[in-house]
């Protein structure tokens, strides 16, 4: 089977074409092709799939095999794999993800996709909708306490869930540690992934992750939208900043006008293979 290693800001899955080949068991595949040491290594594997409703499909797999419902650093590489493959001459797209159909707006130069804005849609902050249990109908700053520390969190879901805390210093954080009692609180009944910021102006955050199934990652797509939004929430940035992560940085605009938010950043090959 041929495969394609991708990075967005350092978020690197395997990506197959699923037009050319066909993936029997996605989830037992994903464990072992992220394997850093005795698979290709990766934050999972992601699908490119046909679609009836789209341009195309995403089906996404954490390192665990758990099945993601939206990844936006996975959609800005599934827009640039598309295009440079000459699978679309199309430079707007939409693609089909488990939650919901999104749009990609394709930045091409000389030829190939440098950079890709997604329409991410609205944010969702009903605590029922994301989910968190708990008896407000929103989780905006509210204490969670997980291994022997309180958090102060905002909970927001952009297809996926996300928990957010405001720290001092992203750097000194031991996410392995703190990382997993988060993740899978018994408040997150489909487990969270755990956004760490940092505000350093109104208009710029650092942000690390601890992704639910695949742990920390040096950047996430979704992760940096529901930073963003908590952000704006908790009155700590604007509606439009940059969000510098590990692994690069991403524009995130939470737009005023529509309610939506735009995530736009790079896609990179790494290397085709085959197994
Ligand atoms: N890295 C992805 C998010 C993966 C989310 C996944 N960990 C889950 O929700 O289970 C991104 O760029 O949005």
């Amino acid at each position: 089977m041929n495969f394609t290693k991708m990075q967005g800001t350092g978020n690197d899955y395997i990506y197959v074409n699923c037009f050319e080949e066909t993936v029997e068991d996605p989830a037992a595949l994903a464990v072992k092709l992220s394997d850093r040491h005795f698979g290709i290594g990766g934050d999972g594997l992601i699908l490119i799939c046909p679609s009836d409703v789209a341009d195309f499909k995403m089906r996404m797999f954490n390192a665990d095999g758990s099945e993601g419902r939206m990844c936006g650093n996975g959609t800005r590489c599934i827009g640039k794999y598309v295009y440079d493959r000459r699978l679309t001459g199309k430079t707007e797209l939409t693609l089909e993800t488990l939650s919901g159909i999104k749009t990609l707006c394709l930045s091409v130069e000389d030829g190939t996709v440098k950079t890709v804005r997604v329409d991410m849609g609205a944010p969702v902050l009903r605590a029922a909708d994301i989910p968190v249990i708990c008896d407000t109908p929103e989780f905006v700053d509210q204490s969670v306490t997980a291994g022997d520390k309180t958090y102060r969190m905002t909970c927001v879901s952009m297809g996926n869930p996300h928990a957010v805390t405001f720290v001092e210093d992203v750097a000194s954080l031991e996410l392995p540690r703190i990382g997993p009692p988060l993740e899978n609180h018994p408040m997150f009944p489909q487990r969270a992934n755990i956004e760490f910021v940092q505000p350093v102006d109104n208009q710029t955050l650092k942000m690390r992750v601890w992704e639910r199934g695949s742990g920390e990652t040096l950047a996430c797509g979704t992760g940096a939208c529901a930073s963003l939004v908590a952000a704006v929430f908790n009155g700590k940035c604007r509606r439009r900043a940059r969000v510098i992560l590990l692994g690069g940085e991403l524009d995130i605009e939470w737009n005023e006008q529509s309610g939506r938010v735009y995530l736009t950043g790079p896609a990179e090959f790494v290397f085709d293979g085959e197994i």
